[in-house]
């Protein structure tokens, strides 16, 4: 893709929608190559909490694998309890881990443990509460219990060969356990892609730095790397670079080459300074674009030359958040192939009213009541530096290019960031 002033990056050329350059982006991936690890090794853990399965995974084995006892107790015949109290011959005890099975015969139990298997003659456990008097060779029941009762049956969570996960869902704590339980040994996966933050900026200095009139403290880049954290793809480097083209064509050219993505902020408006702007235009396969978005109308994305997808976002630091949301994660996700691009979109009913541009898809930064009402964290007016009030936003009421005016009561869509 070179850059085009009909791709809405040229003075009056019309603004790009954020959909269609979120499907540009989006064709622009092609999906990392899938990796085997292993659930055994601890060594593959880091890589394979967060990777996307790239392939269905059914049980090897039903879940649980055999009927087992759900308590602490005595399996029993159930029918040998009906007249309880009762007093049964104790033959002996089955541990979890132990694989005897004891034949009872009427009037007999043995004590269980949770998670042991249960004998085969046996079809009910009786828990320890519900017995008293236990003596070397007797115990008492004092409960009644009927067949099946706080016995687990083989297969009754999962059945051998039923679909445990999908090739695209994301390895989460849960999943991984589930894995790891119906048999699955290795796992064919897409790890977190590896991704470069560059942030540009003559003005910036290290939080805490003493500042000299026109400089600030640079914050885009815990906001990127804490982003990209939240998201389960933690940042391989971030590094700061000054407004200089040489410096910034050679730091895209060594992160290009040793990265997946790369996501700047930073230089990429209309001005003399915006370096950024300036040298990715100077790349075949990257394109400059103006969205119909606000914040985040001006940014630059491709393909370096060196390898890498480049996301060349704004410096304005709200701005940069909303590209970061509305088309880095999605293609972040690409990369690994995983089923659901986007966050989830909820239906909010707004609390106090806005303006929104006309023409222009406005990601408003919202805060939400205790009833999932939402409120502008930020004025409406000027969003894109508004960095203080957005550090309370909990989602961005997305406001379509019709509606000029968000009354309160109005419904509005709303995508949901993780609390
Ligand atoms: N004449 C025009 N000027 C601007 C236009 C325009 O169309 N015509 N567009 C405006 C819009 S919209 C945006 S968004 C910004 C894009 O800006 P850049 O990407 O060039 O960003 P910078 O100029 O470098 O910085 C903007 C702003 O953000 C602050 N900043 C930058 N990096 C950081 C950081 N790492 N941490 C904290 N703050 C940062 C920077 O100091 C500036 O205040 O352009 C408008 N201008
Ligand atoms: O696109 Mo800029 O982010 O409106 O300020």
């Amino acid at each position: 893709m070179a850059p085009d002033s009909r791709s809405g990056a040229g003075p009056g050329a019309a603004p790009v929608p954020p959909e269609e350059h979120l499907r540009a982006v989006l064709q622009l991936v092609r999906p990392l190559p899938p990796v085997q690890l292993s659930l055994a090794e601890p060594g593959d853990f880091a890589a394979l909490h967060g990777a996307v399965l790239a392939q269905d995974v059914a049980a090897a084995h039903p879940l649980p694998l055999w009927e087992n006892s759900a308590m602490d107790g005595y399996a029993v015949r159930a029918a040998d309890t009906a007249q309880a109290p009762v007093d049964l011959q104790v033959l002996g005890v089955v541990p979890a881990g132990s694989g005897a099975d004891p034949v009872l015969g009427p009037g007999q139990t043995v004590r269980i443990m949770t998670g042991a298997p249960l004998p085969s003659s046996a079809d009910a456990v009786v828990r320890v509460e519900d017995t008293s008097g236990f003596h070397p060779g007797t115990v008492r029941i004092n409960t009644a219990v009927q067949p099946g009762r706080d016995v687990r049956r083989a297969g009754e969570d999962r059945a051998a060969g039923a679909p445990v996960a999908l090739a695209g869902e994301p390895l989460t704590a849960a999943r991984l356990s589930a894995l790891a339980a119906a048999g699955a040994a290795a796992l064919l996966v897409r790890p977190a892609p590896k991704i470069a933050v560059l942030v540009t900026g003559a003005e910036l200095r290290t939080p805490g730095s003493a500042l000299s009139r026109g400089q600030i403290p640079e914050s885009n880049s815990l906001l990127l790397a804490g982003l990209l954290a939240e998201s389960g793809l933690p940042a391989a480097t971030v590094e700061h670079c000054p407004d200089d083209p040489g410096l910034v064509r050679q730091r895209l050219d060594a992160l290009g080459a040793q990265h997946d993505a790369v996501i700047s902020t930073g230089g990429v408006g209309p001005g003399e300074y915006d370096v950024m702007r300036q040298v990715l235009e100077q790349e075949p396969e990257v394109r400059a674009v103006r969205l119909a978005l606000r914040p985040g109308a001006p940014q630059c994305v491709g393909r370096l030359r060196a390898g890498a997808l480049v996301f060349a976002l704004p410096g304005n630091p709200v701005s940069a958040a909303v590209g970061f949301e509305l088309f880095v994660r999605p293609a972040l996700r690409a990369l690994q192939s995983h089923a659901s691009l986007r966050r989830p979109v909820l239906r909010s009913t707004v609390l106090r009213g806005w303006k929104s541009p006309p023409g222009r898809l406005q990601a408003l930064p919202v805060v939400f009541d205790e009833h999932g009402g939402c409120a502008p964290a930020v004025d409406a007016a000027s969003i894109s530096h508004s960095v203080g009030g957005f550090g309370a936003a909990q989602g961005y009421a997305l406001i379509g290019p019709d509606t000029s005016q968000v009354r309160p009561g109005d419904t509005v869509d709303v995508l949901r960031l993780q609390p």
